[in-house]
Order: C-alpha cells, then sequence, then structure tokens
C-alpha cells in the first residue's frame, strides 16, 4: 500500500483560478488588489522564493511591487521601506521576507507592518486575533496545511494531530489553528524538549513534520495509515530535503511530500490573505 499523496500544485492551481475570479470581481468594483514583497540581501534561496511570489500574482491578476534593500540596510532603512508601503495605496498586502540578516530585529520590523496589509498573518496584533478567535489574515503555512487537508477530507474534528516543531511561522500558529472549533483537532506539539517523540507521533493520526531535520519522521514513527505533511526544508548538497523519510510513503494513508506538497499551498495562501483584505477594504468604501 501507498500513501495518497496530497497534491499541493495541483490543488494550488485550482484556488489560483477561484482567486481569479475574485480579482476580477474586485478590479470590477475599482479595486486592485497589490502584493509587495521586501526582500533584505542576497540569499538566493530567499531571492528564489520572492521570485516565485511575483510569478505567482501575474497568475491570478494581482499587482506586484518589489522592494529589494542590500544585504548592508539599517534597521532604519527597512524600517523606512515598511512606512512606505504602509502609506502606499497601490500596495494592499505585503510581507517582508524572512529571515533578514542577522543584525536586523526581525520583531520590531513585524511590529510596523500595518495589520491590514499583513499578507502572511505574522503581525503580532493578526496573531493575537487568532487567539482570540476574531478575524483576519491566517499565518500562510499553518492555513495551507488545513486547506489541503479539507480538500482531500482528511477528517480533523476529533483526530489526534501531532505537530514536530513549535517555530512562529509553522508549528505555533498551526496548533491554534487546528483547535479552534471549525477544525476540533486534539493536537500535540513536539520540539526538542519532548521525551519520546516516536511515541507522540505514533499515537497521532495526522503527523505534520515542521522541524527542518532530515528524516527525523521514518516509517515506523508513525500509525500505519496516518497522513503524514512534510513541511521541513532543508539544503543540502543533492538539493532540497523534507524532514519526512521518502520510505515513509509506504506506511501513510496520505503524503504530502517535499517538494509538491505543502510549499505550494503556502503561496496559494499568502494570495488569499492579499485577496481577502482588499475584499475587506473594499466593503469598507
Ligand atoms: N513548506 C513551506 O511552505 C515552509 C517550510 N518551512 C520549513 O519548515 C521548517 C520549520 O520552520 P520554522 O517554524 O520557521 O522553523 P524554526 O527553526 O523556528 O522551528 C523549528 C522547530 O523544530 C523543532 N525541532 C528541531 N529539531 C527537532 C527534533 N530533532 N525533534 C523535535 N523537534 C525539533 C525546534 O524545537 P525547539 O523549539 O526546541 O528548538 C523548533 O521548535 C523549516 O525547515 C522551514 O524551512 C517554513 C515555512 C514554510
Ligand atoms: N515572510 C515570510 N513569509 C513566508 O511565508 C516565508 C518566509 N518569509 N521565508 C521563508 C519561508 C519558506 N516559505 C516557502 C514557501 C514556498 C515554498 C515552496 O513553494 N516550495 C516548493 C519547492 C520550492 C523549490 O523547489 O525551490 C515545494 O515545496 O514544492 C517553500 C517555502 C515561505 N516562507
Ligand atoms: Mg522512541
Amino acid at each position: 500500500m501507498s500513501a495518497t499523496i496530497l497534491d499541493g500544485k495541483a490543488t494550488r492551481n485550482t484556488i489560483f483560478a477561484e482567486l481569479r475570479q475574485r480579482v476580477d470581481a474586485l478590479r470590477a468594483r475599482g479595486v486592485t488588489p497589490g502584493l509587495a514583497t521586501v526582500l533584505v540581501g542576497d540569499d538566493p534561496g530567499s531571492h528564489a522564493y520572492v521570485r516565485g511570489k511575483h510569478r505567482d500574482c501575474a497568475k491570478v491578476g494581482i499587482e506586484s511591487i518589489r522592494v529589494d534593500l542590500p544585504a548592508t540596510a539599517s534597521q532604519g532603512e527597512v524600517e523606512a521601506a515598511v512606512d512606505e508601503l504602509n502609506a502606499d495605496p497601490a500596495c494592499t498586502g505585503y510581507l517582508v521576507q524572512l529571515p533578514l540578516p542577522g543584525r536586523l530585529d526581525a520583531g520590531t520590523v513585524l511590529e510596523r507592518i500595518d495589520p491590514a496589509k499583513d499578507a502572511d498573518g505574522l503581525q503580532p496584533v493578526n496573531l493575537g486575533r487568532l487567539v482570540l478567535g476574531e478575524p483576519g489574515p491566517l499565518p500562510c503555512t499553518p492555513r495551507g496545511i488545513v486547506e489541503l487537508l479539507r480538500r482531500y477530507d482528511v477528517p480533523l474534528a476529533g483526530a489526534n494531530v501531532a505537530v514536530v516543531g513549535r517555530g512562529v511561522t509553522v508549528g505555533r500558529p498551526l496548533g491554534l489553528l487546528l483547535t479552534r472549533r471549525s477544525e476540533n483537532a486534539t493536537v500535540t506539539l513536539c520540539h526538542t524538549g519532548t521525551r519520546d517523540l516516536d511515541a507522540e507521533l505514533r499515537r497521532a493520526d495526522v503527523v505534520v513534520a515542521a522541524a527542518g531535520v532530515p528524516g527525523l519522521v521514518r516509517p515506523d514513527s508513525i500509525k500505519p495509515g496516518a497522513a503524514v505533511l512534510d513541511v521541513g526544508i532543508t539544503r543540502t548538497a543533492e538539493g532540497l530535503v523534507g524532514d519526512v523519510a521518502p520510505e515513509t510513503r509506504e506506511t501513510a494513508g496520505y503524503l504530502a511530500p517535499m517538494p509538491g506538497g505543502v510549499g505550494p499551498m503556502t503561496r496559494a495562501m499568502l494570495l488569499l490573505n492579499v485577496v481577502e483584505a482588499a475584499e475587506r477594504a473594499a466593503d469598507r468604501a
């Protein structure tokens, strides 16, 4: 038995077609959604991600604005770029590509983003809204994971979900999303202090691996038939590798592979956040 593949690319394409219609409807109301990216420095991986986001925008009809700053940019220069986008009516949503070069304080930059223009859902006010259950942009990777499971009818209500990693972009907000009443999962958040990781994983109906450790999840780590989502990404000499050992495909019931699973969904959810923010702005106008 081999796992059913949770195909993030195909699902992303479906979502893009849905978004294109919503963007057309916004344009008919005189609103043009525009996504901006702020990229600091010349990390090739970050450049590739940002290029991909602009390509995605073109596919669904969202305008895009690129702000590229040199690796030598000061904290004040990055904050000035954020202030400019907050004031720019052509920018309805934006993100600051992470990680920032080490000497810059990412927390202060994220706090400065206008919560109404936060495409990532990582601005502290929006993380607070997530905790409170109030509407707002949702963190893209967790939202992409929930959306992928929903579209393949993988049940979450009452399910035991083990999440490996408590990072701010994936694991911790995913725990918050999955424990909403609308999802109703029971979540175990695992990290380096977890005493017996495999014991937690074997209890789970759904395993989400977001640690950035190649081979962390193996066939004997999971309950046979479980849904496994590979989120972690590690750059090696052989290319990008996930957290899930390839043989796990034979034991899992569902597998979101890396590449081709959660990554494309993350990008789709970024654009969904931008479209939703533009719709909220149009409703207010
Ligand atoms: N596919 C996609 O769309 C995306 C993928 N990613 C990838 O997902 C991964 C997680 O991202 P992010 O949350 O930002 O990363 P962080 O580095 O912030 O978090 C990693 C987490 O994994 C935990 N961890 C590390 N090693 C182990 C281990 N051996 N056992 C158990 N837990 C462990 C850490 O525990 P502790 O807290 O104790 O240190 C930490 O909580 C990265 O590989 C990143 O590249 C990120 C965003 C999008
Ligand atoms: N402010 C901010 N927001 C982010 O959402 C953000 C960020 N910073 N910094 C980096 C991480 C990482 N991330 C990914 C997005 C898409 C893929 C993706 O599309 N991956 C493809 C493979 C990509 C490839 O082959 O290069 C896949 O999994 O199929 C991966 C990773 C978003 N991040
Ligand atoms: Mg063990």
